[in-house]
């Protein structure tokens, strides 16, 4: 591990997202410059609302899939510039298809031409519905390329192709982390995904609505767990390949709904709503669960934040929203 503290200026897209703007925070806290590249279709001025007037902090709006015209000197460039949720990946999926290899093909660019180290951010769909179990590293995944989660999964892929093409030819410096499923503030009621959405209809009265038997396994990462494993990829010597950043503490979908309408409860005091079942949705992945073996023994990074401690966090940031 080699995590260096020395102030650096530092390019994050998807600055106003959820993840972004977590991580701009958290890099501002140490002390760096960061310019916030954001177009604004999934996230949210809100996100970065607080730092309008950090000496340190510039909020550049640009769409990653066209070339930047100016930009200062950067010593880093944090890619997380991509619609997560997949109701929001499948609205434009020719936008999210160019994002990831237009945008990302930019940022290499930059990467390349100032000889800077970039990290991209990958995902856990890259494993499509896995037939492994937990997922390593190795597991090529099984990835459906013709259906409604492909303009996300095979772009995800295909950018994890292109860091590599651009390292192997280019020798640019990368880093790749595969994100496993990441909540927590910011990721707003509207989101789409599963924790804010059972949050957001608890709190609203309404029913938790799974969609399947509730049989689904996921594996949740609070997100100061998701940047604390994000910056010191970043930071450290290991660049032979990507690494699973995620939570290996594995929940049925069941579970996670009645967990959260149980705290909900008693967060508000109010009485505990339904869970109603709606259809599978297509090609959802039945189960997934990091190995996180690589991130340990080449890190020394490991989530330690407990699933009901986060759900707390999130339902009471909720809970303070307008
Ligand atoms: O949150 C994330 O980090 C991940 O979210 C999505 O992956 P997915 O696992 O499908 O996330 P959700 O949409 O939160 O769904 C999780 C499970 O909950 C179910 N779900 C979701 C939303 C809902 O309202 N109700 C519900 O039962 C889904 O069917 C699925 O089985 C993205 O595709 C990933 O890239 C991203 O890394």
């Amino acid at each position: 591990m080699n995590v260096t503290n020395k102030p650096k200026t530092i390019l994050v897209t998807g600055g106003a997202g959820f993840l972004g703007s977590n991580l701009i925070d958290f890099l501002l806290q140490k002390g760096n410059h960061v310019i916030g590249v954001d177009s604004f279709e999934t996230g949210s001025p809100k996100n970065v609302q607080h730092l309008d007037n950090h000496p340190q902090f510039t909020l550049v709006n640009h769409n990653i899939q066209y070339p930047f015209q100016e930009l200062e000197e950067i010593d880093q460039i944090y890619n997380l510039a991509c619609p997560a949720s997949p109701t929001q990946y499948q609205k434009s999926p020719v936008k999210t298809l160019r994002t990831c290899f237009l945008g990302t093909e930019n940022l290499l660019e930059i990467a390349k031409s100032r000889g800077i180290r970039i990290l991209h951010t990958s995902t856990s769909e890259v494993y499509g519905d896995p037939q492994v179990h937990p997922q390593p590293e190795t597991y090529w995944g099984n990835v459906n390329p013709f259906g409604p989660r492909a303009c996300y999964d095979e772009g995800k892929r295909v950018a994890e192709s292109l860091c590599y093409a651009y390292r192997e030819q280019f020798g640019v410096d990368i880093r790749i982390a595969r994100i496993f499923n990441t909540y927590g503030p910011r990721m707003g009621a509207g989101d789409g995904r599963v924790v804010s959405s059972f949050i957001a209809a608890a709190l609203a009265g309404r029913d938790v609505c799974i969609t399947g038997d509730g049989t689904a396994t996921r594996s949740f990462q609070f997100v100061t767990d998701c940047i604390e494993g994000l910056y010191t990829l970043m930071n450290s010597d290991y660049r032979e390949g990507p690494v699973n950043i995620g939570n290996d503490v594995e929940t049925s979908i069941q579970a996670l709904a009645e967990r959260i309408v149980d705290l909900v409860a008693n967060s508000t005091g109010k009485e505990k709503v339904n869970i109603t079942h709606q259809p599978r949705l297509v090609d959802d992945p039945s189960v997934r669960k990091p190995q996180i073996t690589l991130a340990k023994a080449k890190l020394g990074w490991a989530p330690v934040v407990p699933l009901d401690f986060g759900l707390q966090k999130t339902i009471e940031w909720h809970m303070h929203q307008t």
